[in-house]
């Protein structure tokens, strides 16, 4: 069901101290159980709006409600730089969140092992981040979120830096998991392509000052698969994102 609103921003405003105006006005509902993705261009405020769903600091003006009481959101984050421990094993970087919360390793071993295991990395626990392809040290940093059975993910162009099979697997992984576990995510990135295969809706973002100017809406059924990929309908919103992102580029200039 995604009925519910999970998360809504109402006019919400971010001025950095510098002045900098990165978000004006930004109304956004998430409904519980969606996939939403933000594209624009760089500087539209993608970044900021997951940072202040996040608590990551504070609204200039307007209001961001949770449907969830504070007790109950489980959020967790997940950047384009894994951030991996290199010093640690996959077993001990997994673990971090669950140390922070004084969970002993032993305690968190198998909530660990069914985490790598979500990611397809069973048998590389005791790896070190040296080890591993950018694709596995990606499935690492989301094994890492995963472990703290997140209500909310949000997600900052988690697979920019990889080429584009692994993004691909990664990205169909993703939705089969989101699929199962009916997980609320929020979703930056730069690819229309990605964004249009995965998104329930797709957000396009302008830039100076950071607003949203279109929210569209992919009518098309999960699972998604390679025969998506490569339908009309896949091209037609593909085409109709790119055309809201040109006229949000050409806003920006004007
Ligand atoms: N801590 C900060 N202090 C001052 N300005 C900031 C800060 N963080 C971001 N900005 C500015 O706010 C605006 C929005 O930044 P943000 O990182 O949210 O955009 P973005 O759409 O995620 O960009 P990109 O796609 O390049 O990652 C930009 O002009 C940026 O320079």
């Amino acid at each position: 069901m995604r009925c519910s609103s999970m998360i809504t921003l109402s006019q919400v405003d971010k001025i950095y101290p510098n002045g900098t105006v990165a978000l004006q006005g930004v109304d956004l509902t998430v409904r519980r159980g969606e996939f939403v993705s933000l594209v624009g261009p760089s500087g539209c405020g993608k970044s900021t709006v997951l940072k202040l769903i996040a608590g990551l600091g504070r609204t200039s003006s307007g209001e961001i409600h949770w449907q969830l009481p504070e007790a109950e959101r489980q959020l967790a984050f997940v950047f384009q730089d894994a951030a991996l421990m290199p010093w640690a094993t996959v077993m001990d970087n997994v673990h971090l969140p669950l140390k922070l919360k004084g969970r002993s390793l032993t305690a968190a071993r198998a909530d660990i092992y069914q985490a790598l295991h979500l990611v397809d990395l069973n048998g590389a626990e005791k790896r070190y981040p040296r080890q591993l392809s950018g694709g596995m040290k990606m499935r690492v940093s989301i094994a890492r979120a995963l472990v703290t059975q997140p209500n909310v993910l949000l997600m900052d162009e988690p697979f920019g830096a990889l080429d584009e099979m692994t993004r691909s697997k990664l990205n169909s992984d993703l939705l089969h998991l989101w699929e199962q576990y009916h997980w609320t995510v929020i979703f930056v990135t730069h690819n229309i392509y990605e964004a249009v295969y995965l998104s329930n809706r797709v957000v396009v973002m302008a830039a100076h000052p950071g607003r949203i100017v279109a929210d569209v809406t992919i009518k098309a059924a999960y699972p998604r698969d390679e025969a998506f990929r490569t339908s009309h309908l896949f091209s037609d919103y593909c085409r109709e994102v790119l055309a809201q992102l040109a006229l949000a580029e050409d806003s920006a200039i004007a």
